[in-house]
C-alpha cells in the first residue's frame, strides 16, 4: 500500500525536514516486507491567501483517487501505537492501494474535506504546529511498521 502525506506548507531544510526524511526512510525500509510504503510527501501551498478552502482544493488534487483518507485533527480519535499499527494493517488489507494522511495549515482542515475522511486521527487534545505534526506522523508510521515487523524499536 502506497502511503502519502498531503500537507499544507513547504518545509525547507532544517531539523524537522531531517527528522521526517530519516523516519520515512526507516518506514520505507521496514515496511517493504510488510506491503507498506513507500511514503511520499506532497506539500501544497496557497500563495493567494485563500484560506482553508483554497488549501483544501490543493490538497484534494494531491490525494490519489480511491485512497483511504485519514485527516489529522485534534478532535479525532486517540490511538495507542499498537492500535495505530493494527489500523495501518487493516487499511493495507482493505486493498485500496493508497492511504493518504492529510495535515492542515494554520487554520486546520476545511470542514468539507474533513468530513470526507475515512478516519480522523488525533495526537492529543493539544494543538501542535503542523510541521511537528508531520514529524510525529512520520515517527508513528515507522513505529507502527516496527511493531508489525516484531522489531525491538517499540517497547512498552
Ligand atoms: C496548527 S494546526 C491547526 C489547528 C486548527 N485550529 C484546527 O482547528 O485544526 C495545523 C494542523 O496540524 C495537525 N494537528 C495539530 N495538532 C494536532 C493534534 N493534536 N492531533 C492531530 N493533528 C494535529 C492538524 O492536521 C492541523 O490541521
Amino acid at each position: 500500500m502506497r502511503v502519502h502525506i498531503c500537507a499544507v506548507g513547504r518545509l525547507r531544510s532544517g531539523p524537522e525536514r531531517a527528522l521526517i526524511d530519516d523516519y520515512l526512510t526507516r518506514f520505507d525500509r521496514t515496511g517493504r516486507a510488510l506491503g507498506l510504503g513507500p511514503c511520499t510527501l506532497h506539500e501544497v501551498e496557497d500563495k493567494k491567501g485563500g484560506g482553508m478552502k483554497a488549501e483544501a482544493a490543493l490538497l484534494d488534487r494531491a490525494l490519489p483517487a480511491g485512497a483511504v483518507i485519514v485527516a489529522l485533527d485534534e478532535r479525532g480519535k486517540l490511538l495507542s501505537s499498537p492500535e495505530f499499527s493494527d489500523k495501518l494493517a487493516g487499511w493495507r488489507d482493505m486493498g485500496r492501494g493508497d492511504l493518504a494522511f492529510v495535515i492542515g495549515g494554520a487554520d486546520g482542515i476545511d470542514p468539507a474535506l474533513r468530513a470526507r475522511a475515512d478516519f480522523k486521527l488525533s495526537f492529543g487534545k493539544m494543538v501542535w504546529p503542523h510541521m511537528l505534526a508531520r514529524v510525529m506522523l512520520a515517527e508513528q508510521l515507522y513505529r507502527a511498521a516496527s511493531i508489525l515487523a516484531n522489531s525491538p524499536y517499540h517497547r512498552v
